[in-house]
C-alpha cells in the first residue's frame, strides 16, 4: 500500500476531502498518515483503521518518507514547504488544492472528467505535481465539457455568482452573522403587518452601512448586497479570479499554446458554497439547442441539462438545491439575439466538492491505478 501523507485535513477543504474519502472508501487502499501545522503527537482523525499520531507537516524528513503527499492547507504552506521537500531529492507525488503551483510547467491542473487523457499524458512523461482547479474554472468546465470536447466553443464569457465559503470558514460565519444582525435591525417592524415596507428599507439600508453590521472579513456587506471583486488586481484590469478562467482552463484541456479566450466578471454573493455562473458564449457554427443539450448532457454523469423552462430552472437551477452535492445543472440554454451562434447557459456546482475536494481525491485513486 502506498503511504499518502495528508496535510490540511482538518480545514473546510481538507474536511469535504475527508468526507468523500470515507463515503468512497478510499482510506482501504493506502497506509494514510496525518500532518499538523499546529496539534503535532496528537490523534489522528477516526478513519475506521489504525494510524499514528499527528506528524509535523514542517519536517521534511517525515514529508520524504510518503508516496504520496495530499495537500489543502492552503498555498503559503505549498510556498514554504514543497521547494525544500523537493530540494531534498523527494520524488514522490504532490497533490494540492492551492493555487501556487497551478501555472507552472512541470505541474498539471486535473479535472479528470475533462482533462483524463492530460493527466494520463504526465504520469507517462513522469509528472509528479498534480493540482485541483480554480473552483469556477473546474465547475464551468464540468457544465461545458462537451462543447469543448466537440471544438465547438469560439470564446466564453463566464459571469460568476460566487458563494461566501470561496473566501474561507470565517467569512461564511460572517455572512451568516449579517443576515442575523440585519433581521435583528427591524425585527420589531417586521413582527407588525402593518408597518410600512420602504421604512423598514430605510431603515436595513442605513444599518448595512453602518458600523454596526459586522463586515471585518468581507471589508464590505455582503448579505443584502454584493461584491464585485474577488481577489488581487492585474495589470489587465482584471481580478486575479477573473485572470484564472482563461489561463487555467486551457490549461487544463491542454490547449494553452492555442488559447480559447475566456473572460468575464467575478462577483461575490450571499450563497454559502454554492458558485453560479451566468454563461455567454458563441459557438464555431450554428448548432441547435437541442444538439447543444444533447452535447453537453453525454459528457459526464455529473452534468445534468435543465430545460428552459420557469418551473424546472426555479426548482433545479439554484445553490440552495446543489449545495452538498455533486451535481451540476445547467440551464437557461438558449440562443441570444446577437446571432445564431451566441449561446447563453446558467450552471450551478458546490465550490467544496468538485470546486476543490472531488478533484484531489479522484487524483489519488488514478494514483493508485497507474
Ligand atoms: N476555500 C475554498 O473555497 C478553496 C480553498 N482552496 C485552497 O485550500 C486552502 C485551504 O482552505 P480552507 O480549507 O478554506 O482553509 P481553513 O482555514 O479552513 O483550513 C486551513 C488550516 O487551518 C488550520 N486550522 C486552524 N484552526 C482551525 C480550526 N479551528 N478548524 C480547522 N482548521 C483549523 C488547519 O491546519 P492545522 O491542522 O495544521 O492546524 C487547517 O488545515 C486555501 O488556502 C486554498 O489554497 C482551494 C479551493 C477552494
Ligand atoms: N478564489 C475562490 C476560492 C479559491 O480558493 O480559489 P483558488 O483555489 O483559485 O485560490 C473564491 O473566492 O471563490
Amino acid at each position: 500500500m502506498k503511504k499518502v501523507g495528508l496535510v490540511g485535513w482538518r480545514g473546510m477543504v481538507g474536511s469535504v476531502l475527508m468526507q468523500r474519502m470515507r463515503e468512497e472508501n478510499d482510506f482501504a487502499t493506502i497506509e494514510p498518515v496525518f500532518f499538523t501545522t499546529s496539534q503535532v503527537g496528537l490523534a489522528s482523525p477516526d478513519i475506521g483503521k489504525k494510524t499514528e499520531t499527528l506528524k509535523d507537516a514542517s519536517s521534511i524528513e517525515d514529508l520524504a518518507k510518503m508516496d504520496i503527499i495530499i495537500t489543502c492547507q492552503g498555498g503559503d504552506y505549498t510556498n514554504s514547504v514543497y521547494p525544500a521537500l523537493r530540494a531534498s531529492g523527494w520524488n514522490g507525488y504532490w497533490i494540492d488544492a492551492a493555487s501556487s503551483l497551478r501555472m507552472k510547467d512541470d505541474s498539471i491542473i486535473v479535472l479528470d472528467p475533462v482533462n483524463k487523457d492530460v493527466i494520463q499524458q504526465g504520469l507517462a512523461d513522469g509528472v509528479k505535481t498534480y493540482v485541483g482547479g480554480n473552483c469556477t474554472v473546474s465547475l464551468m468546465l464540468l457544465a461545458l465539457g462537451g462543447l469543448f470536447e466537440a471544438d465547438l466553443i469560439e470564446w466564453v464569457s463566464p459571469h460568476t455568482y460566487q458563494a461566501a465559503s470561496g473566501a474561507g470558514a470565517r467569512n461564511m460565519r460572517e455572512l451568516i452573522s449579517q443576515m442575523g444582525a440585519i433581521e435583528s435591525s427591524v425585527a420589531d417592524e417586521l413582527a407588525d403587518p402593518a408597518s410600512a415596507i420602504l421604512e423598514i428599507d430605510k431603515k436595513v439600508a442605513e444599518f448595512i452601512r453602518s458600523d454596526a453590521l459586522p463586515t471585518e472579513q468581507f471589508g464590505a456587506p455582503l448579505a443584502g448586497s454584493l461584491i464585485p471583486w474577488i481577489d488581487v488586481p492585474m495589470p489587465s484590469g482584471q481580478s486575479k479570479e477573473e485572470w484564472k478562467a482563461q489561463v487555467e482552463a486551457n490549461k487544463i484541456l491542454g490547449t494553452s499554446d492555442n488559447q480559447t479566450p475566456i473572460d468575464g466578471l467575478c462577483v461575490r454573493i450571499g450563497a454559502m458554497r454554492c458558485h453560479s455562473q451566468a454563461i455567454t458564449m458563441k459557438l464555431k457554427k450554428d448548432v441547435s439547442v437541442a444538439e447543444i443539450e444533447k452535447i453537453l448532457a453525454s459528457h459526464n454523469e455529473w452534468v445534468k441539462v435543465i430545460p428552459n423552462e420557469r418551473e424546472a430552472t426555479v426548482s433545479e437551477l439554484s445553490p440552495a438545491k446543489v449545495t452538498g452535492t455533486l451535481s451540476i445543472p445547467v440551464g437557461r440554454i438558449r440562443k441570444l439575439a446577437m446571432g445564431p451562434e451566441y449561446i447563453s447557459a446558467f450552471t450551478v456546482g458546490d465550490q467544496l466538492l468538485w470546486g476543490a475536494a472531488e478533484p484531489l481525491r479522484r487524483m489519488l485513486n488514478i494514483l493508485q491505478d497507474a
